[in-house]
């Protein structure tokens, strides 16, 4: 292992009120660490004390350094200044794979299965890589493996394909792995983030299992009230900067979180819903499986139609077949009495269907192209005279969506790779919002991985596209969004819709109907 000392001194952390535990406790430190790529600072001083047995939640806005952060602490970049420390020594991974190895596992938001392999050898993967393909694993291994599966609630066939998954799954198995390696500190990027009230609830259980069991667990997420359930201490980064230092959380408020992410204490008003018109979309008799159950349900215009079920129960296929996203085993989608032509995306979003994928990385952005390139990759044709690009349209139109989602950096012209997950979850709404004739907007998981503030500005977004006459598919794990921004609400069990909750039904009512239409 490399071993590095960037700053022998870094801060003294000891006056900090709320760190009152020996030194020797913290199995990872980080102490003024900075990040700077060209002249963007992603990172400007952050400290951070992660404890044994202890699960510590890291906040911050969109752009406020997490992800950075993270990639310091466990070897993906280095650090331009500052000092890491593994159990009280400085310390430098020289890579991801160097810090599994010692048991530090990151688990991104941004999933790194081998989607063409199983998922019993996604499962083993690291060991799979360390002894060669032709190595059998050993029962004492399977058994691991399953256990794992077991433990995190994902009831699919190991021998499955991890490309026959949907996201909540994939999610679910990128956890299992880590749960199958012997980890002392498990770093999770919005774990939740694609999980359903009751599969949420489950993971939080697991999570806290591994806490008691001595494991430490740094997790990041945008939403307070599950920090508030599941943490014991908190930092807020904001700028690159840490505000709150591993504060405990009985001692810390949303408010003061709130407040300490985005300089001011933040309230949502609740949305007046547009009025709806004729019926826009009609799906009928739609199996996206030979298996699934049959799927019959109409959007006006107008209309905000919420989707969800539990883990596998099928909301993303149906959400992808409607988009033209994938292919269809039987069933009629028509927009505006037109049929829509299964398994193509392209000829959907000339038909006016606009899409936000449930992956971004595996479906949704172009790496290697700017913010600009990835929102106006759908609408090249109309913004393209005699076979040349209108450049300046193309800038207008996407500069005042971008405005409206306040995408930062405001540099429509850096690499979609140089912004932060939230932001990138921007530039996708920005390319569908951004369709010239926008008919219908399937949207998945729309605010994953942004933060409060964010959230609040994409749900305008919608609630204003519906009033403008779009028809809306919401595809959500997050409960508080389904219920306050649908008209109706479809549940989804067996591969298709089985039941229908009128829309501000509580999050409560609607977990109920996802476990019930389960059964
Ligand atoms: N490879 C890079 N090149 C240039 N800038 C980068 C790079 N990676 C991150 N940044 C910038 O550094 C800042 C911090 O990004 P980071 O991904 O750490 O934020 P984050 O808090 O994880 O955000 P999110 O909640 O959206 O995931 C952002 O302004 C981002 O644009």
């Amino acid at each position: 292992m490399t071993v590095t000392h960037l700053s022998a001194a870094g801060p003294d952390l000891s006056g900090a009120a709320s760190m009152h535990v020996p030194a020797s406790t913290f199995v990872l430190e980080g102490r003024a660490l900075a990040k700077h790529y060209g002249s963007t600072t992603a990172l400007e001083r952050a400290n951070i004390r992660i404890e044994r047995g202890k699960i510590h939640a890291l906040m911050g806005e969109n752009g406020a350094g997490k992800s950075t952060l993270v990639k310091l602490l466990v070897g993906a970049t280095t650090p331009s200044a500052g000092t890491i420390l593994l159990n009280g020594e400085p310390h430098l991974f020289g890579d991801v794979a160097e810090a599994i190895a010692a048991g530090v596992v990151p688990v991104y938001q941004h999933l790194t299965l081998f989607p063409n392999l199983s998922v019993l050898e996604n499962l083993l993967c690291f060991e799979i890589s360390a002894r060669g393909t032709f190595w059998n694993p050993s029962p004492a291994l399977i058994a691991k493996a399953r256990s794992a599966l077991e433990r995190i609630g994902l009831h699919v066939d190991p021998a499955a394909s991890v490309s026959s998954l949907g996201l909540a799954e994939r999610q679910l198995l990128e956890i299992a792995r880590a749960l199958c390696r012997d980890c002392r500190v498990l770093v999770l990027d919005e774990p939740t983030a694609a999980l359903n009230g009751p599969d949420a609830e489950r993971l939080e259980q697991v999570v806290k299992g591994l806490a008691r069991s001595g494991v430490a667990v740094i997790y990041i997420s945008h939403k307070t009230e599950e920090i508030r359930r599941i943490a014991d201490h908190v930092t807020v980064l904001r700028d690159g900067v840490s505000v709150i230092e591993g504060q405990p959380l009985a001692e810390t408020s949303v408010d003061e979180m709130v407040d300490a992410m985005v300089g001011h204490v933040f309230s949502v008003a609740e949305k007046e819903l547009p009025k709806t018109r004729d019926i826009r979309l009609e799906v009928s008799g739609l199996k996206p499986e030979a298996r699934s159950a049959a799927s019959s349900f109409s959007i006006r215009a107008g209309e905000i139609v919420g989707l969800t079920g539990l883990v596998g129960a099928g909301a993303e296929n149906i959400s992808a077949a409607v988009a033209g996203a994938r292919d269809i085993h039987a069933g009629d989608i028509l927009l505006e009495g037109r049929a829509v032509k299964a398994g193509d995306r392209v000829a959907a979003a000339q038909s006016g269907i606009g899409y936000v994928p449930p992956d971004r990385h595996a479906e949704g952005l172009f790496p290697g192209s700017s913010a600009l390139g990835n929102a106006s990759a759908s609408v090249l044709r109309s913004l393209s005279r005699f076979g040349f690009l209108d450049a300046r349209s193309e800038r207008s139109r996407f500069d005042i969506l971008f405005e409206a989602l306040r995408l930062k950096p405001h540099a429509p012209d850096l690499p979609i790779e140089s912004f932060s997950g939230g932001n990138q979850q921007k530039v996708l709404l920005a390319r569908s919002l951004g369709l010239p004739d926008l008919r219908l907007l399937v949207l998945n998981e729309p605010t994953r991985g942004v933060d409060v503030g964010a959230r609040d500005l994409i749900h305008d977004a919608i609630v204003e596209a519906a009033g403008s006459g779009k028809a809306i598919l919401l595809m959500t794990a997050d409960l508080e969004e389904l219920t306050s921004l649908s008209h109706r609400i479809l549940v989804c069990r067996s591969g298709g819709v089985q039941a229908e909750l009128p829309g501000r039904s509580s999050p409560e009512t609607v977990a109920r109907a996802m476990v019930e239409a389960s059964r």
